[in-house]
């Protein structure tokens, strides 16, 4: 995946400004980066949710950075996502939800949707039953599970997650990682993940991306985050008592002014 000058604007505001990027098949890379960064807004322009206002998304050989490109169709079939809020309907059961596309689709009878429904979720952890529930039902941290358990769902070759551990206790947020991990691993899946655990980010993604106002701060392989020498994706690491970039700001152009 290459990402070339990507840029997305709503109205004035520059949600993306010139983003750049490149993502070897079955590469993970997790996105740093404190509020309103544009850290969302890439996922889904990367899912075909937006169309981009200037710059390209090569999947495949292919500029998909328009929600109208001939091979974003194909594309939509091969990326899983889960989205911040979890984007679960709240009209259908745990296990529709799952196997929504392959039930509007038609590529898997309701029996056997269910079966792959309740197969996914042992693997984050849910049982059997919650899958008659409704998410109204579920708790936080078993709604973001079920919003995991539907972005693998179609066993995706590129998996956009939107803060998956968010809201989840530690002995969760481990186990879901490390299930990340293995898909990553086991099935060649490029995963691509926002999180603001930056314990996560260091131990489980080979590649990291700071971001801040729409542009890309710091970009390359984990192990280089310590020499790094970039005072600004430091301070995103450790956290900082005089609190995020974004409070600390000047208006002075694109500098970070600590
Ligand atoms: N649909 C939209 N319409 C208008 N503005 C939007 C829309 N989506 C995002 N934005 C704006 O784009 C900017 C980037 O938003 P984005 O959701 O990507 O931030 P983020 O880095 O994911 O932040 P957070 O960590 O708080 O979720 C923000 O200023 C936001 O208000």
């Amino acid at each position: 995946m290459t990402v070339q000058s990507l840029t997305k604007k709503f109205g004035t505001n520059t949600a993306l400004d010139n983003v750049s990027l490149t993502l070897d098949k079955g590469e993970t890379m997790a996105i740093i980066g404190p509020s309103a960064a544009g850290k969302s807004v890439l996922l889904k322009c990367l899912a075909g949710l937006y169309g981009a206002d200037g710059g390209k998304i090569i999947l495949g050989g292919d500029d998909v950075s328009q929600t109208n490109a001939p091979a974003r169709f194909d594309w939509a079939e091969r990326i899983g996502m889960l989205f911040q809020q979890n984007a679960l309907f709240d009209s259908m059961k745990v296990w529709e939800n799952i196997c929504f596309r392959q039930i509007e689709r038609g590529t898997l009878t309701r029996k056997a949707a269910k079966e792959h429904a309740i197969d996914l979720l042992g693997h984050v952890g849910l049982s059997e039953d919650s899958a008659f529930l409704t998410p109204s039902d579920l708790s936080g941290g078993m709604q973001k599970r079920v919003g995991i358990a539907r972005a693998i769902s179609t066993d995706p070759e590129i998996l956009l997650l939107d803060n998956p551990t968010a809201g989840l206790d530690p002995v969760l947020s481990n186990h879901i990682e490390i299930m990340i991990s293995k898909i990553a691993t086991q099935r060649g899946t490029t995963v691509i993940t926002i999180t603001n655990d930056m314990h996560i980010a260091r131990t489980r993604y080979a590649n990291l991306v700071m971001m801040y106002a729409g542009k890309i701060y710091w970009a390359g392989p984990t192990s280089d985050i310590d020499n790094a020498h970039n005072e600004h994706l430091t301070q995103m690491l450790n956290g900082s008592a005089q609190g995020p970039i974004s409070m600390r700001m000047g208006k002075r152009g694109d500098q970070i002014v600590a």
